[in-house]
């Protein structure tokens, strides 16, 4: 190897090319593919042969090294120590059934690099005890350029996450593997994270810059997406922007309410057949525009349109099409509000929930206490099919914190008092009415006032671009809309509580809608009842 004695060369794991030449285009080379990738901005490549003779392979490591030497990349070779010391290449990617790390160390030069693709935490664990220099976690999703269908081979976000979160406190750096596209990848970047904020180094593809007629502009893409994305702050919720005290967070309420009905947000609600007529006139009275979808053809084109996106699972259906809009979403920089009614009541809607998170990033997660115990596997606190049973958690804002530093969104734990956080910031909210309990579906109309608040939000920032955008998975900040959904519902319980009229729930639920579009910047100003803490 040409690094035996020198240090450890750099190695910038931002935009990671593995390398496929059955994926190439008709009419493109491989060395053409390949410098175009290096001139769009790869940082790192690997060699990566898996049906070459010995001889083919070799040439083909030395000539993406000759290349990637002009560029100053490095290169790696996929499995085959070999063929490594012979190209003199800068290291080697083994796989868990190929030639053990403590072997690959022995009969390589203490520079080489050595990375170890890792589907869970034991894996990574034995990683580290062996000295790996970086690892690849994955596969993050289903791909055709890998059978990973055996079980465990797609450990997804959530595995990813458990992963980093054992990374900790190391300097050993990971990249993500599996299925990774532009449309996903701020996606990608945003979720794979522990709660602590140990994220990724970067990402590796093959077929999106591989298969791509135009790699230059594939691996631009992927590079600008990765530099963006480094530049936005390291909070846990990239997507919130924390305000300075309990004033500043009604004031801005008072204002969203005033854009909401400026800009009247398309509200596009996948939700269930109990609640639909209510919900569409909550969105309307607040001054949204509703769109009710439950064809699952369509899903995709109402993602695409700016404003916000609720996906509520009440009666469990269509989750091809939430899982489809919700993806459109995510790519959109939309925001989406995610509603998993009565998710600890049945198996198949907790395993719903997983596949739907793993899919794509909520912006908030909505839920009462036996809803956000499911989401978080905590068992403090019992279901009753949608209803949540006895009087909550013992510290439900350290339950909010938690989960939206493991969820990496926004969660509201909605109850007698609501919890909103983002993982730094616990905003407390104590208004609201108990008629609002005596009602079908006031938690989904919440759901409702949040997506509507958050759609006007993203739709503001939306008309002011930054050159961080390409890195963030929502446009705006969305913890003030959160609040001011939260407000905007309960305010209007209260008053609507208070009329002559409300004899009891009947006559509430019409109130309820009346006070919505009753509802004014200064009411919200003068009735709010909350409490902020941030760590
Ligand atoms: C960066 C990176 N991560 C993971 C892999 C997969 O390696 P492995 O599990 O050995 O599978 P094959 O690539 O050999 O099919 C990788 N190559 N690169
Ligand atoms: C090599 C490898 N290891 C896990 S998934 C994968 C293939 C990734 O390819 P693509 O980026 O085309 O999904």
């Amino acid at each position: 190897m040409t690094v035996t004695s020198q240090a450890k060369p750099h190695v910038d794991y931002s935009v990671y090319l593995v390398t496929g030449r059955e994926l190439l285009p008709r009419g493109k080379t491989y060395t053409e593919c390949l410098e175009e990738a290096l001139k769009g901005g790869v940082t790192v490549v690997q060699v990566r042969e898996k049906t070459a003779e010995t001889g083919e392979f070799l040439s083909i490591a030395r000539q993406t090294i000759e290349i990637c030497r002009r560029y100053n990349v490095p290169v790696l070779i996929n499995d085959r120590i070999d063929i490594a010391l012979a190209s003199g290449a800068d290291g080697i990617h083994v796989g868990q059934t190929d030639m053990p790390l403590a072997e690959a160390r022995k009969l390589l030069p203490p520079n080489a690099i050595i990375g170890v693709s890792c589907n869970n935490i034991e894996h990574v664990k034995a990683a580290i005890a062996g000295g790996a220099d970086y690892l690849g976690l994955g596969s993050i999703f289903p791909t055709n350029t890998k059978d990973v269908t055996e079980p465990g081979r797609i450990p997804g976000i959530s595995g990813t996450q458990d992963m980093l979160a054992v990374l900790e406190g190391t300097t050993i750096q990971s990249v993500a593997i599996g299925g990774i596209k532009i449309d996903n990848l701020a996606r990608v970047l945003h979720g794979c994270s522990s709660p602590n904020g140990h994220g990724l180094d970067g990402i590796a593809v093959v077929s999106e810059i591989m298969a791509s007629p135009e790699p230059r502009i594939a691996a631009e893409r992927l590079a600008k997406t990765c530099s963006s994305w480094k530049s936005v702050p390291r909070r846990p919720v990239s997507f919130t922007t924390p305000l300075s005290s309990a004033v500043a967070y009604v004031r801005r309420s008072a204002e969203l309410l005033e854009l909401v009905r400026t800009l009247s947000p398309l509200v596009h609600q996948i939700t269930n057949n109990v609640v639909k007529t209510q919900s569409a006139n909550a969105t309307l009275a607040l001054g949204g525009s509703p769109i009710m979808a439950a064809a699952a053809e369509e899903q995709v084109d109402l993602a695409r349109i700016p404003g916000g996106l609720l996906i509520n699972f009440g009666t469990v259906e269509d989750v091809g099409g939430m899982l489809a809009a919700g993806r459109e979403a995510n790519k959109n920089r939309k925001p989406i509000v995610f509603d998993p009614v009565g998710v600890g009541a049945t198996a198949h809607r907790r395993a719903t929930a997983t596949r739907l998170l793993d899919a794509w990033q909520a912006t908030v997660i909505k839920g009462n206490a036996a809803e956000i115990g499911a989401v978080a596997k905590l068992e403090e606190v019992a279901s009753k099919g949608v209803d949540s049973v006895g009087s909550g958690f013992k510290d439900p804002a350290t339950v909010v914190r938690t989960l939206a530093r493991k969820q990496r969104c926004i969660v509201i734990l909605s109850g007698h008092i609501d919890y909103i956080s983002d993982g730094d910031t616990v905003i407390q909210v104590s208004n609201g009415h108990p008629l609002l309990s005596q009602i079908t579906g006031s938690g989904c109309m919440l759901g409702t006032t949040v997506a509507t608040f958050c759609g006007a939000a993203s739709m503001e920032a939306e008309k002011e671009p930054s050159e961080t955008d390409p890195g963030t998975l929502v446009k705006g900040d969305m913890l003030s809309p959160a609040v001011a959904g939260v407000l905007a519902l309960t305010i209007a319980s209260e008053r609507a509580a208070a009329r002559d009229t409300v004899l009891g729930p009947g006559s509430f639920l019409p109130a309820l809608i009346d006070e919505l579009s009753l509802l004014t910047p200064d009411t919200i100003e003068s009735s709010a009842k909350i409490t902020v803490n941030t760590l």
